[in-house]
């Protein structure tokens, strides 16, 4: 078994970076890059749902896992989620990853059609067979509709590629469960940033987050604070890490947008959301204000 220490810690669900006419930005994708790498957040996890890999074909999505490797491969620890509609396109960006240098694979389960477990298994064996890269599970029943049961993720886990899982349902004892079934061979990376604490608290050895871009330093000190068995003020770092989510999904554009917003006034700009998701409001702007205030706070507050 290979070491799992590199998946350990506060991985950003990495974000799409678009140009003004709404295209895949290079250049934008590794103003993002440096900005994390800066930040000295562990890894990225890389065209997840974060990564609006819903609304990208193909082209786009291997563009994405190309300017992020060719960025960051050998700085920190790269997770390409590869999860598709079909098998054969999972299985494309599969082989793409791996060739660009990823230290581990993930996909969600099928998605639109309801498929058997047998189904499920076998799209994510497909995968795992197609690269020799190391592959976690992606479970997130709140967009996929599919909710992965301790016992595929033990069937799953016969086979020795199979590192972990990435849970955002919103249970914790999901995670103590899925950690009860893999021990300490396995990975579990906590979803839902609202309970990150209490996520690492039940068993969660790290954490992939759609909202850890905006206010990495907030995650990096409460990984700390669990660390060293102070749950006190980890707790209290996440209280506010709450309030920020909620003003985040509060606005009239969606989260995705209100954050690239938040970031832009950071000095990374990097475009909006690809529609049918909302970009802000002129209303918004000015609310932002008062987010990124909040988050500096906080920062002030937990990390100075
Ligand atoms: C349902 C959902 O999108 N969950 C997010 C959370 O990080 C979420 O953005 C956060 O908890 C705010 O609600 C992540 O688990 C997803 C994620 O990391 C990704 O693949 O981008």
């Amino acid at each position: 078994m290979a070491s799992l220490e590199k998946f350990h810690g506060i991985l950003p669900a990495f974000y799409a970076c678009y140009d003004e006419e709404g295209n895949i930005s290079e250049a934008r994708t590794k103003d993002l890059c440096d900005y994390l790498l800066g930040k000295g957040v562990q890894g990225v996890y890389v065209g997840g749902s974060s990564g609006e890999c819903i609304y990208h074909n193909l082209d786009e999505r291997k563009a994405v896992l190309t300017y992020v490797a060719n960025q960051l491969r050998g700085k920190m620890t790269l997770i390409a989620h590869v999860g598709a509609p079909s098998t054969r396109d999972s299985i494309e960006l599969a082989k793409h990853a791996a060739e660009l240098g990823y230290d581990a694979l993930s996909a969600i389960p099928p998605i639109y059609f309801k498929l058997p477990d047998r189904a499920v298994f076998k799209y994510w064996s497909d995968i795992i067979e197609a690269t020799d890269l190391p592959f976690i599970i992606y479970n997130i029943p709140q967009t996929t509709g599919y909710t992965l049961s301790p016992a595929l993720f033990a069937k799953m886990l016969e086979n020795k590629k199979v590192i972990g899982v990435k849970n955002s349902s919103m249970p914790t004892m999901d995670i103590e469960r899925f950690k009860k079934v893999g021990g300490d061979d396995v990975i579990v990376f906590n979803g839902p940033d609202e309970q990150f604490v209490s996520g690492r608290i039940m068993g969660a050895d790290a954490g992939i987050g759609g909202t850890y871009a905006s206010m990495p330093e907030l995650f990096l000190q409460a990984n700390e604070w669990v660390k060293a068995g102070k749950f006190a003020e980890a707790t209290a770092i996440q209280s506010d890490i709450n309030d920020i989510i909620i003003a985040l999904c509060s606005q009239d554009g969606s989260m995705y947008a209100v954050i690239k917003e938040v970031l832009r006034r950071k000095g990374v700009d990097i475009g909006g959301v690809r529609a049918p998701m909302h970009n802000i409001s002129e209303e918004d702007l000015a609310r932002v204000d008062g987010i990124v205030q909040m988050i500096d706070q906080a920062v002030e507050r937990h990390c100075k």
